[in-house]
């Protein structure tokens, strides 16, 4: 068949930034395959459209009020959106599909969208409409996190408290407190029971699932997701390494001034922290790791967003002259040059799934300081597994951060964790290059979507 346009795709990403940063990173991976590119979007946190000017942009709208955009409770956000975004995006994809095989057009050959949509696969089989899943998270937690209704139902919980440390066997290398804090309060079990059934449920019949991730770090779960899942499966991850031009897919303007401030620190002397785009903590907490920091006598690049301390602006309830020239506050990071300066010695993370991979990928060591959802998932392989960072086990007190912080970035069992770092950045970098297992996945979900 002759084609005179290339083949687009349509990639349609959840409206959170940890799941956009991903799915834009793959949209600039597919367009450097020869692709054409159109994203489908909410307005609820949009994407820059000028950010990316080769990509064709669509809004749809998605229903939220100002409130609900404003609201905590991401899951109650996603019930939302997903009850909302259908028609819209039955009717973006009806006009598309219309234009397609035209000149501005080209054939249509897929969506790809994230596996926290759970409508979409019915939309694209009533187009006839093969789709990816995207899964941004560890495929460890992607496979086992849809078995938490049936642990719900088999009686996991309540569990007394002396078995909080214990280890869940089904869950490695979860503790029962961590898989606790995963599985929510009374009042979230049965909607997220329902949304991670319906998970399940819509990414079976699934053409196959995209996972940014790697063999080096999720050997074990991919090689039991055919127990779970017929389809193939492409560990492409990380996806922010693989050898496309730069650029941002921040939903903040990054805070440039990170970089000349760094380049006056010594090496490897600079603790940055930041807990993600979605987290927030009360007043104290932020006052124990604002002590805790300026405790330790060393210097530190923190990202507080605004709104971020519950009931605050921003930082004004820091006592005047806190930072006496050790520290520097922004609002938001150009978080991949901070990991990558030399002056970045270690990272106070949340341990999301992308800042995680960006702290292997730069050898930068961790201390795990997880709060929801899969970062405490991610934070036991940091810690226990990998053992390339030191988990704060939710202590969020200013002696636990100073003790923390000294250990890594101070003390010799910092230099170990450092060289094991290391070794395993150097492991996850060769998996993109040439010949390297991600690379080889990619070249197979290339192969297969200029198939259809
Ligand atoms: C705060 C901040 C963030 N970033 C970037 C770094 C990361 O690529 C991205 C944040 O993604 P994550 O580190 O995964 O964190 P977060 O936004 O919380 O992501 C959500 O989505 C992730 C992926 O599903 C999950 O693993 C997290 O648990 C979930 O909370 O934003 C910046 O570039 N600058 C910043 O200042
Ligand atoms: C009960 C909530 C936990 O906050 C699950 C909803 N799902 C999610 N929660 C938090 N970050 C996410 N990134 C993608 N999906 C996410």
């Amino acid at each position: 068949m002759e084609k005179r346009n290339k083949t687009r795709v349509i990639l349609f990403p959840l409206p959170l930034q940890g799941c956009i940063n991903p799915m834009l990173q793959l949209a600039k991976i597919l367009f450097s395959r020869g692709f054409s590119i159109t994203i489908i979007h909410t307005l609820f946190n949009a994407p820059k459209s000028s950010d990316h000017p080769l990509f064709t942009f669509l809004q749809i709208p998605d229903g939220l009020s100002e409130s609900q955009t404003q609201s905590r409770d991401v899951l109650l956000q996603l019930t939302l959106l997903n009850n909302n975004c259908e028609n819209p995006l039955r009717e973006c994809l009806t006009k598309l599909i219309k234009g397609s095989g035209t000149e501005e057009g080209g054939e249509i050959s897929c969506l790809i969208d994230d596996s926290g949509w759970v409508f979409t696969q019915s939309v694209a089989d009533s187009f006839n409409l093969p789709r990816f899943v995207l899964c941004a998270y560890k495929f460890t937690f992607f496979l086992r996190h849809l078995l938490v209704p049936q642990l719900r139902r088999e009686g996991f919980l309540p569990f007394p408290d002396s078995e909080a440390e214990d280890s869940v066997p089904t869950f490695q290398p979860l503790r029962k407190k961590d898989l606790a804090r995963i599985m929510g309060n009374k009042d979230q079990a049965e909607p997220l029971d329902d949304y991670l059934f319906k998970i399940l449920e819509t990414t079976k019949p699934a053409s196959g699932l995209i996972v940014m991730s790697c063999e080096e770090l999720d050997r074990d779960s991919l090689s039991e997701s055919h127990k779970v899942f017929t389809f193939p499966i492409y560990p492409i991850g990380p996806p922010h390494i693989h050898d496309v031009p730069a650029s941002s897919s921040s939903l903040f303007e990054p805070d440039q001034s990170c970089i000349p401030w760094l380049n006056t620190r010594e090496t490897r002397s600079v603790i940055y922290v930041s807990l993600g785009s979605i987290v927030t903590i009360t007043e104290s907490q932020f006052l124990e790791i604002a002590c805790g920091l300026r405790q330790t006598n060393l210097s530190f690049l923190w990202v507080v967003r605004p709104g971020s301390v519950q009931g605050r602006d921003w930082i004004e309830s820091l006592p005047s002259g806190f930072m006496d020239g050790k520290g520097k506050i922004v609002k938001w990071a150009p978080q991949l040059d901070v990991l990558a300066h030399r002056a970045t010695g270690g990272f106070l993370t949340h341990n999301g799934w992308n800042s995680t991979l960006e702290s292997i990928c730069e050898g930068v060591p961790m201390i795990s300081l997880p709060f929801v959802w899969d970062q405490l998932l991610n934070a036991r392989f940091v810690s226990d597994v990998w053992r390339i960072g030191i988990h704060l086990e939710g202590r969020i007190e200013r002696r636990e951060i100073e003790r923390a912080v000294t250990r890594l970035m101070v003390e010799p069992e910092g230099e170990e964790i450092r060289e094991r770092v290391n070794v395993l950045r150097d492991e996850v970098r060769r998996s993109v290059q040439r010949g390297g297992s991600s690379s080889r996945y990619l070249d197979e979900l290339v192969d297969r979507i200029t198939s259809f």
